[in-house]
């Protein structure tokens, strides 16, 4: 298991109330295990970007601590971001400098070593070797976003977060995103992402941590969250509709939908029987007769609904 690692970022009870008096943060605990992509999930509002701000010093906690490395991001702060890359929601980048410039000012920032090849090989993989040149104000809205990773990760991070990585992006900046992702997990560097697409912390995410209102709902590995949580649906198309379920077919999980057309059957996915062939055998003693039958597994979005939903009631 990835989290069973050495922990590279340890989060302890935070607190983050704004001066406004509103409370953003409250009580978060989270440990990250080296090399793990973590993706946090909530809804608008929820303390997503506080969170990211707090760990990477941008924003004073108000209590708790945050351990980055084992170095204290307040008392030890340089030492600790070193070791962060942070890619923002915003496209906080402009400037009429180059963007080779501007990525080899990031990495001089963290007191690195000069290395071009190392840079040269980043701006390869963001596709924009042809752009070292170009200053940045020139750029569209998705090469700002690829500069803005590239001075993420021009001082070789060991963790890296990013807030929304592909909100409003093409098509092919996700998937060039998506194949970095991957190139840095293999590497060893950590990644946290928010994210409002559940079908990317689907596709990408080892684990899965839940935040609302200021506090982690659950924190769980992304296949045993599917598997716990996840439900299967068997819809069986009729060749006439029912007005109601025969008493002989009566079974929990087993609803009309459709005008009763379609009988919905909705099981778990690791119960030890599913109970279909049982509905099958019924469906045929009692004479029903179907004309197709479909199957479903609820995705991680409708997981995360129901567990957003459920902390509310
Ligand atoms: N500077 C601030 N002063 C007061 N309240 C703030 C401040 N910044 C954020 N908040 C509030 O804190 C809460 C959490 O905001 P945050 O930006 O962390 O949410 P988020 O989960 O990232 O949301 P989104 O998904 O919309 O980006 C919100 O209710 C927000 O209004």
């Amino acid at each position: 298991m990835t989290h069973s690692k050495t922990p590279i970022l340890q989060v302890e009870n935070l607190q983050k109330r704004y001066p406004s008096g509103f409370t953003a943060l409250n009580g978060v605990n989270l440990t990250v295990g080296e090399g793990e992509i973590l993706a946090l999930l909530g809804p608008n509002g929820a303390g997503k970007t506080t969170l990211i701000s707090s760990i990477c010093g941008i924003s004073r906690p108000t209590g708790g601590r945050v351990l980055v490395g084992g170095h204290d991001i307040q008392s030890d702060y340089r030492a600790a971001r070193s070791l962060i890359g942070l890619v923002p929601q915003e496209l906080t980048i402009d400037g009429w400098e180059p963007v080779m410039q501007t990525i080899r000012y990031s990495r001089g920032l963290f007191g690195r070593p000069a290395n071009e090849a190392y840079l040269r090989g980043l701006l390869d993989r963001l596709s924009l070797a042809d752009k070292a040149d170009s200053r940045v104000n020139q750029l569209s809205g998705g090469m700002k976003r690829r500069v803005l990773i590239g001075k993420a990760l021009a001082h070789e991070p060991r963790i890296l977060f990013l807030d929304e990585p592909t909100a409003g992006v093409d098509v092919e900046l996700r998937r060039d995103m998506w194949d970095l992702v991957a190139d840095l997990k293999a590497q060893g560097v950590t990644i946290i992402l928010t994210t409002h697409y559940l079908e990317e912390a689907e596709a990408i995410a080892d684990r899965v941590a839940v935040i609302d209102k200021g506090q982690i709902l659950l924190v769980e590995d992304k296949d045993v969250l599917m598997r716990q949580m996840g439900r299967k649906f068997l819809r069986v198309m009729l060749d006439a509709p029912l007005s109601t379920i025969p008493e002989a077919l009566a079974r929990e999980g087993l609803t009309l939908e459709d005008g009763g057309r379609t009988l919905l059957y909705t099981y778990d996915t690791h119960a030890e029987r599913t109970g279909i062939r049982a509905l099958l055998n019924d469906l045929n003693a009692v004479g029903l007769r179907m004309v197709d039958l479909k199957t479903h597994e609820s995705s991680l979005e409708e997981i995360f609904i129901n567990l957003v939903k459920g902390a509310e009631q």
